[in-house]
């Protein structure tokens, strides 16, 4: 088939480089010239893992390209994919002006019959938006409009994509139907559904997932929140929970606070929604004012145990996308961990394996940034960890205890053992589990 992928960011890249890799013909277009000029030579503009291997076979095969050009994207493609931004208005809710906007144009455009479909995030009832724009140009036999929320994770997107758990197709018309079942055949081998229904509630589906894992993650924040105070450890209380099949181990990591470009944005879209239908979605209330308290733990367990005096003291920070595998900072945990800590007077050396060029692209010369994860360390008076990253997991303890000026580790993962710690003479404060203290006497050599 021949595709257009309208918005070439995490999503759209990801959709048109998959659906060039089943054989179809896929044309991305966006309006970043300087984006679309290094895709054509050949260079990924984000940092996701396996992408290059497609994305480099798809293109050198004649069976992705890019443009600035919607006309052209648009000319001969059955399916015209719209990845474009949705992000948070002033009240909260999806900003709606790229996909309506694109709409608009495609109005002007269209000439034969094509499918216009849906890929970003957006609120229900967006799709007769889009219709009713298409529709003041355009004869209605000339489109259908569908769909098709994405639900892949930043990191491991591509496997997300090939592999997806179930795709969700909202869509009144069988033509349509027809089409997409085509397109995701090859997605679906290992016997996920692709899941037909309506278009209102395939728009509902992609934020009640999202606000159903964010709020499950709050949940998890909660219980760390409280296992601390009660002195027992959240990770035994997440294997034991997780290991009933009714509540499943996956996402039940507690930590620093959701981040990321989608949950904070769909959380407070969602909210917005049933705020503007009257209703008061009052667990989702509470996730946010807690997810926002919860970004702030790291930063607060380093002030008190400085008694809030960081004037003259340096952390180091290992980790600053919002999660692993990606260099999307977009609601990182880490930025507001490092904007407290700068402005209680701390100095910060920073580290991240992807994401410092874009942090620094914010910060400047307010944060140092280190080539390595170990030169962070050099003359820091703590460590704080604030991403997950493979790299962080199995580090030397010797040279970190060399380093660092005292052995201090504030963890917002958990990544490492109590009693590794205790061994290692680490004064480790983690999420929801007891402190290690060790007298710097004690140190081993
Ligand atoms: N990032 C994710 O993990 C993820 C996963 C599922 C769904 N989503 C949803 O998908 C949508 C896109 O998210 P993203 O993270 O890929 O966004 P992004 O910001 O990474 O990319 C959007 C792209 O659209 C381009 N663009 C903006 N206006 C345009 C226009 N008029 N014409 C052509 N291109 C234009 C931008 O230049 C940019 O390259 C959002 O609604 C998001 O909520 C995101
Ligand atoms: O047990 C967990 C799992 C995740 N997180 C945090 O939750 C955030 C989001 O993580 P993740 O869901 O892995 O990344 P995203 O790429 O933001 O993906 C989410 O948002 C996308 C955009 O809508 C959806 O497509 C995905 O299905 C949905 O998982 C990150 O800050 C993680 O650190 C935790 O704190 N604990």
């Amino acid at each position: 088939m021949n595709i257009a992928v309208v918005g070439t960011g995490y999503v759209g890249l990801v959709t048109g480089t998959c659906f060039a890799e089943t054989g179809n013909k896929v044309i991305c277009v966006d309006i970043d010239e300087k984006k679309v000029e290094r895709m054509k030579n050949g260079e990924i503009p984000i940092f996701e893992p396996g992408l290059d291997v497609l994305f480099e076979r798809n293109t050198r095969q004649g069976r992705l390209s890019f443009t600035t050009k919607l006309d052209e994207a648009i000319e001969d493609a059955q399916i015209i994919f719209l990845a474009l931004p949705t992000p948070p208005g002033e009240d909260g809710s999806a900003d709606l002006s790229y996909i309506l906007g694109v709409a608009d144009k495609l109005s002007f455009l269209i000439k034969d019959y094509k499918v216009i479909v849906d890929k970003s995030t957006v609120p229900v009832g967006t799709s007769e938006k889009v219709h009713n724009i298409l529709a003041k140009h355009l004869d209605e036999e000339l489109f259908d409009v569908v769909s098709n929320p994405e639900f892949l994770r930043e990191g491991v997107a591509v496997d997300d994509f090939m592999k997806p758990d179930r795709v969700v197709i909202g869509t009144s018309s069988s033509r349509a139907r027809d089409v997409m079942k085509q397109l995701y055949e090859p997605f679906v081998r290992q016997g996920n559904p692709i899941l037909f229904m309506d278009e209102r509630s395939a728009e509902m589906t992609k934020y009640a997932a999202n606000s159903y894992l964010a709020t499950r993650i709050t949940f998890m924040n909660e219980i760390a929140n409280l296992c601390e105070k009660l002195e027992a450890n959240v990770d035994m209380v997440r294997i034991g929970m997780g290991s009933d099949s009714r509540i499943g181990k996956r996402f039940l990591f507690p930590g620093v606070g959701f981040g990321g470009s989608c949950f904070p944005k769909d959380v407070q879209a969602l909210m917005r929604t049933a705020t503007e239908s009257e209703y008061d979605f009052q667990i989702l209330d509470a996730v946010l004012k807690v997810n926002t308290e919860q970004r702030r733990l790291l930063a607060k367990k380093i002030k008190t145990h400085f008694q809030d005096d960081l004037q003259g003291k340096t952390i180091a920070i290992w980790g600053l996308a919002f999660k692993p595998n990606t260099d999307d900072i977009r609601e990182a945990p880490a930025m507001y961990i490092i904007d407290e800590l700068l402005e209680a007077g701390a100095k910060i050396k920073a580290y991240d394996p992807e994401a410092m060029e874009n942090v620094q692209k914010i910060y400047g010369d307010k944060i140092q940034f280190m080539d390595d994860q170990y030169e962070a360390l050099i003359g820091a008076d703590a460590l704080a960890i604030v991403t997950e990253w493979t790299v962080f997991r199995t580090p030397s303890f010797k040279v970190m205890r060399e380093l660092l000026k005292e052995p201090l580790v504030f963890d917002g993962r958990n990544l490492y053992d109590l009693e590794r710690m205790q061994e290692q003479g680490f004064h480790y404060l983690s999420i929801g589990r007891n402190p290690v203290s060790v007298a710097t006497s004690s140190k081993p050599a």
